[in-house]
């Protein structure tokens, strides 16, 4: 049987960009050009003045040589292409012949020192680009994942970052440009006035083609984006060590190689379409940049024949319109590039933008730092899109050196009850406060100074056992607070027979990196909330991995420790929930029953039905 077809994959908006792009003429483009350089100087100005100062004067200077060259060469064809013996003339050509060379090495210097600034600027500059989205990103409210455009604007975004390692050469390169076009412009305007609107018109086709095939380009990028991003995803999916064994053991392989063969088929069809559009345009404006330039020449060669300029000026302005020729292309190209990365750009800062003023800043209530009770006053969220509330109406006092357990089905809304409990997410309605204070007008920060947390989804972070265990902790010389934690949660010998000990690289992928078992991570991380030594401790499905020892030293251990905190466990595996001092079972985010094991057990509800159900085998 053939495979079905994936699903056609778009984005879930039009970008900003694309719609500027589109909508923009060649001389819309030419008008916004400053701007643009002007964006990308103050960024550059940020990072390094002195380079960008060595970057712009070595333009100047390289323009002004061109400019030279250009002059010079007009004062040697003169008694080159004059009457007289060869020897007088070439040794009366010979000054203006020394300027042409030296001025031609300034330039090639100039040149060569700006590239030099460019390629010292370039990496900082993309380095501050990367560094203000990430950290936006990591301050942003947790609701902002969850909005549908968020994730466009994303990848819209990282493009921005990328493209300012070519950005500040496309900058360099279309002023250099630029200023090698202005002076052979001003030779040529110097030599006849009448050159230079004949060089104007016969550059005009090949301006208008270029612009053509660029919003060619960026239409085909944007037409391909949503599919280039999943399958940048699937790539990950289909070759990381990780889910090796679920795609060999399921024998998804052949069907995953289709899945990947299809999507980049339909990606390479729109390019390979693109490409012949852009052939056409290429074609059509060659040949009406050849019409207009044959114009030229005739324009040229009538002004020579009947006297109207010299022969050495005539020989001269062939040698300033080729100049030129060569280097409006340079500054259509480059034009086009750079305005194409400025919009990316232009996505980019906006999205940073936006970003900051998603960040989690609530107001400046500073939390308790031990909280001695935790209450949640009809509480209700909603999911971003979702109808009906995660968490609804919910009413829920914790107080210090209780230990509540969290039950229900899949979906009833524990974790996000949870993540309201610890500020993680605000509530729509209701409130949560600690001691009193609310915490929607509480800094987020003292909040989570207080909290351990234990996600069904955390990260196996890259990096040793020490930094697993104290990650987000002021940094401590001390490994003794690290092995205890280890140690709370049974974890001291495997980590003593590791190659390097606390030092081992918890990642198996890297050089000498070494892996953990599933239930080893989920030990680590809860290691890692032990350590904080918090006064409200969340566990989310913490020992859903473990084997029953490593459970019941983890339950054990929570037991021991819980006079001096909250402690929140979310489980499904009701025999746990014995060591809670209250169980609250929750069914479609709202509370039905709370109270002890032994009085939920009999009390003929849903926690005496799901116990049963666990039980029944
Ligand atoms: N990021 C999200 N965006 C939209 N809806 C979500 C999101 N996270 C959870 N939900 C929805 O909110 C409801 C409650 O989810 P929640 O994760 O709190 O349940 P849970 O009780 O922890 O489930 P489980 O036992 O499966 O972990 C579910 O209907 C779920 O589909």
């Amino acid at each position: 049987m053939p495979f079905p077809e994936p699903k056609e994959i778009r984005n879930a908006r039009a970008s900003v960009s694309r719609t500027a792009f589109e909508g923009a003429s060649f001389f819309g483009l030419c008008a916004k050009i400053p701007a643009l350089l002007a964006q990308i100087w103050r960024m550059a100005w940020r990072i390094d003045r002195r380079d960008v100062v060595v970057l712009f004067g070595c333009q100047l200077a390289s323009g002004f040589a061109a400019a030279v060259v250009l002059a010079a060469t007009a004062q040697a064809m003169v008694p080159l292409l004059g009457a007289g013996p060869v020897a007088d003339r070439v040794g009366e050509a010979v000054p203006a012949l020394v300027v042409v060379a030296v001025a031609a090495g300034v330039g090639r210097v100039a040149y060569g020192l700006a590239s030099w600034a460019v390629a010292r600027l370039k990496p900082r500059l993309l380095t501050a680009a990367d560094l203000e989205m990430v950290e936006a990103l990591m301050a942003v409210e947790l609701v902002a994942f969850n909005q549908p455009r968020f994730s466009d604007e994303q990848d819209a975004a990282e493009t921005g970052v990328v493209r300012c390692d070519r950005m500040l050469y496309d900058a360099q390169a279309f002023m250099a440009a630029l200023i090698r076009l202005v002076a052979a412009f001003g030779v040529l305007t110097v030599l006849h006035p009448l050159m230079l609107p004949v060089l104007v018109l016969a550059v005009v086709p090949s301006g208008t083609g270029a612009v053509m095939e660029a919003r060619i380009e960026h239409r085909t990028h944007y037409a391909n984006a949503a599919g280039r991003n999943v399958k940048g995803m699937m790539r990950w999916h289909v070759t990381t060590s990780v889910l090796a064994p679920e795609v060999r053991g399921n024998r998804m392989r052949w069907y995953l190689a289709f899945w990947y063969r299809t999507l980049s088929d339909r990606l390479d069809a729109r390019s390979v379409g693109a490409a012949g559009r852009q052939l056409r345009v290429n074609l059509v404006s060659a040949a009406g940049g050849g019409v207009c330039l044959t114009g030229a020449w005739g324009v040229l060669l009538w002004l020579t024949l009947t006297g109207r300029v010299s022969l050495a000026v005539s020989a001269t302005a062939v040698v300033a319109v080729r100049t030129a020729l060569a280097n409006l292309t340079n500054v259509v190209h480059y034009c086009t590039s750079l305005f194409h990365s400025t919009l990316f750009l232009g996505d980019w800062k906006r999205f940073v933008d936006d970003a900051r003023g998603l960040e989690a800043r609530r107001g400046e209530l500073q939390a308790p730092p031990a909280p001695g009770t935790i209450r949640a006053d009809r509480v209700s969220y909603a999911y971003p899109g979702r109808p009906r509330p995660a968490v609804d109406e919910v009413t829920l006092t914790l107080r210090q050196g209780e230990v509540v357990a969290v039950v229900g089905e899949n979906g009833s809304g524990k974790s996000t009850l949870v993540q309201l409990l610890t500020g993680l997410t605000v509530a729509d309605k209701g409130s949560v406060t600690w001691d009193g204070v609310d915490l929607a007008g509480a800094d987020p920060d003292t909040v989570w100074a207080r909290t351990g947390l234990v996600p069904q989804n955390f990260a196996h972070w890259p990096l040793s056992v020490r930094e697993n265990v104290t990650l987000g902790q002021p940094h401590t010389l001390d490994d003794g607070p690290v092995w205890r934690a280890l140690e709370q949660v049974g974890m001291r010998e495997a980590v003593e027979e590791l190659p390097e000990g606390l030092d081992t690289l918890l990642a198996r992928e890297l050089w000498g990196g070494v892996d953990l078992s599933g239930g080893q991570w989920q030990r680590i991380a809860c290691a890692r909330a032990l350590y904080r030594r918090p006064s409200v401790l969340v566990l989310d499905e913490p020992t859903s991995e473990m084997d029953a020892r490593g459970e019941h030293q983890i339950f054990t251990e929570l037991k021991k420790t819980a006079a001096e905190r909250v402690t929140v466990v979310v489980t499904h595996r009701l025999d746990n929930t014995r060591i809670a001092d209250r169980i609250v079972v929750l069914e479609r985010g709202r509370i039905i029953e709370q109270g002890t094991f032994e009085t939920l057990v009999r009390a003929g509800g849903l926690f005496q039905e799901l116990y049963r159900l666990s039980q029944d085998r």
